[in-house]
C-alpha cells in the first residue's frame, strides 16, 4: 500500500484490567472503513485513539507522511486533522445553522474556502437550511450539518461514530445517500462506526471487525459479515450485500426489477430511477434452501448454486449456509435439522430462494 495515502496504526492502551486496545493495521485512505463489533469491543476507543483524545495510548500512528503518535511525540487532538460526528448531533440551540457552521470555521486551524463549502453544502443537501434554527430540523437534517461542521475543517479523516444510532430508520435511509456521496464528490475518508449489519454492509469498502480490542476480521465487507457467529444477531443479524441495477418499475405491482450478479431480484418498490445502482442487504433468515426448483412457490426470487461452507454448532438450532451464486457469497440461516434432513454438504447444488419483502435499499 502506498505510504502517502495510508493510515498506519500500532497501537496498545491499557483501558483497565480486564480491556485492552491492540490494533495493527494499514487502512487506504479512500472510502468508507466499517468499524464493527459488538458493544464494548473497543470501537469507540479506536476513534478516540485516532483523534488523539486517548494520551496513553502508545505506538505509532501516521497518517500519509505525518506521524500523529510516536514513541515520544504524541500530537495534540487539536492539530490532528480529523473531523469527528457522534450520535448527537449537539448544534448550538440559539445559532442558525450558517452561524453553527460559522462558529466552527472561525475555530478550525485549517478552514476550507468559500466554493469547498458551497458545494459540500450542495453534496449534503443542506442549502435551504442555513437561515434555520437548530429545532426547525428534523434529526436527519441536524445530522447532515454535524457532518457539514466537521467537514468545513477540511479534515483529512472523517470519524464517524454511530451517527444514525439515534435516528429512526426512516431518517436512516435518508441520511446514508448523503454519507456515501462524500466520499464520492469530497473524497473524504471515512471510518464508520456502527452496530448495524445493513448499514456497514451498504456503505463500506471494506469492515474492520474488533473483539475484545483487538482485530478478529479485516476485509470485504461480504467476506467478514458471512463469517459472523451468534454475535450477529446482536448486530442485526447476518446477511449479504449485492449491488444491482434497477432494470425497471413494475408499478401496478409496487415492485422494482434490480438486476444483480445473483441474477435478477424483484424487490418492494424502491423509487429509484431506471439505470441507477442500488446497494441490497438480504438477510440470512430470510434466504431458504430446497434441493429442486421450486415452481409451486410463492417467493419470487430463487437461484442456483452451489453450497461452499456450513456452518453448525451444536448449543445452536441454527446453522449458517453459504451459497456461491455466480460468485456471490449468499448466507442462509436455516436450521441445523433443516440440514440434516436435506443432507446438506459442501459442493451440493441447491437453490436459493430470498423472500423479496426484507430487501432493503
Ligand atoms: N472512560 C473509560 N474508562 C475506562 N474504561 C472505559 C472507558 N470508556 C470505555 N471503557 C471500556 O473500554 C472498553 C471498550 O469500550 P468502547 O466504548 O470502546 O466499546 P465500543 O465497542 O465502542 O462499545 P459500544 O458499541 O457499546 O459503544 C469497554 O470495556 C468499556 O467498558
Amino acid at each position: 500500500m502506498e505510504k502517502a495515502k495510508t493510515l498506519s496504526l500500532d497501537i496498545t492502551l491499557k483501558r483497565k484490567e480486564d480491556f485492552k486496545l491492540q490494533i495493527a493495521m494499514q487502512l487506504p485512505l479512500s472510502g468508507i472503513t466499517g468499524i464493527m463489533g459488538v458493544s464494548g469491543s473497543g470501537k469507540t476507543t479506536l476513534l478516540r485513539v485516532i483523534a488523539g483524545l486517548e494520551v496513553d495510548a502508545v505506538g505509532s500512528l501516521s497518517i500519509g507522511d505525518v506521524k500523529w503518535l510516536t514513541d515520544n511525540h504524541h500530537v495534540p487532538v487539536h492539530e490532528r486533522a480529523v473531523g469527528y460526528v457522534f450520535q448527537e448531533a449537539s448544534l448550538f440551540p440559539h445559532l442558525t445553522v450558517q452561524q453553527n457552521l460559522d462558529y466552527a470555521l472561525k475555530r478550525a486551524v485549517s478552514k476550507s474556502t468559500e466554493s469547498e463549502q458551497a458545494h459540500l453544502a450542495q453534496v449534503l443537501g443542506i442549502e435551504h437550511l442555513l437561515s434555520r434554527m437548530p429545532h426547525e430540523l428534523s434529526g436527519g437534517e441536524k445530522q447532515r450539518v454535524a457532518i457539514a461542521r466537521a467537514i468545513f475543517r477540511r479534515p483529512r479523516l472523517l470519524l464517524m461514530d454511530e451517527p444514525l444510532a439515534a435516528l429512526d430508520s426512516q431518517r436512516k435511509q435518508e441520511v446514508l445517500p448523503y454519507i456515501e456521496k462524500l466520499t464520492r464528490e469530497i473524497q473524504i475518508p471515512i471510518l464508520y462506526v456502527s452496530h448495524s449489519i445493513e448499514e456497514v454492509a451498504r456503505i463500506s469498502d471494506r469492515v474492520v471487525y474488533l473483539e475484545n480490542g483487538n482485530i478478529s476480521a479485516i476485509g470485504e465487507p461480504n467476506n467478514i459479515l458471512a463469517r459472523l457467529g451468534p454475535e450477529a444477531s446482536e448486530l442485526g443479524g447476518m446477511g449479504t450485500a449485492v449491488a444491482g441495477e434497477v432494470m425497471e418499475e413494475l408499478s401496478a405491482w409496487q415492485l422494482t426489477r434490480v438486476n444483480t450478479p445473483l441474477g435478477d431480484l424483484i424487490v418492494p418498490n424502491l423509487s429509484a430511477s431506471k439505470g441507477s445502482t442500488v446497494k441490497l442487504f438480504i438477510k440470512a433468515n430470510q434466504v431458504s434452501l430446497s434441493l429442486t426448483a421450486m415452481s409451486d412457490s410463492s417467493a419470487l426470487n430463487s437461484f442456483k448454486g452451489r453450497i461452499s461452507n456450513i456452518v453448525t454448532n451444536e448449543s445452536s438450532a441454527l446453522a449458517t449456509v453459504t451459497i456461491d451464486i455466480n460468485g456471490i457469497e449468499l448466507v442462509s440461516s436455516i436450521t441445523r435439522l433443516s440440514v440434516h434432513n436435506l443432507a446438506l454438504t459442501n459442493g451440493m447444488t441447491v437453490w436459493a430462494t430470498i423472500k423479496s419483502a426484507p430487501l432493503v435499499r
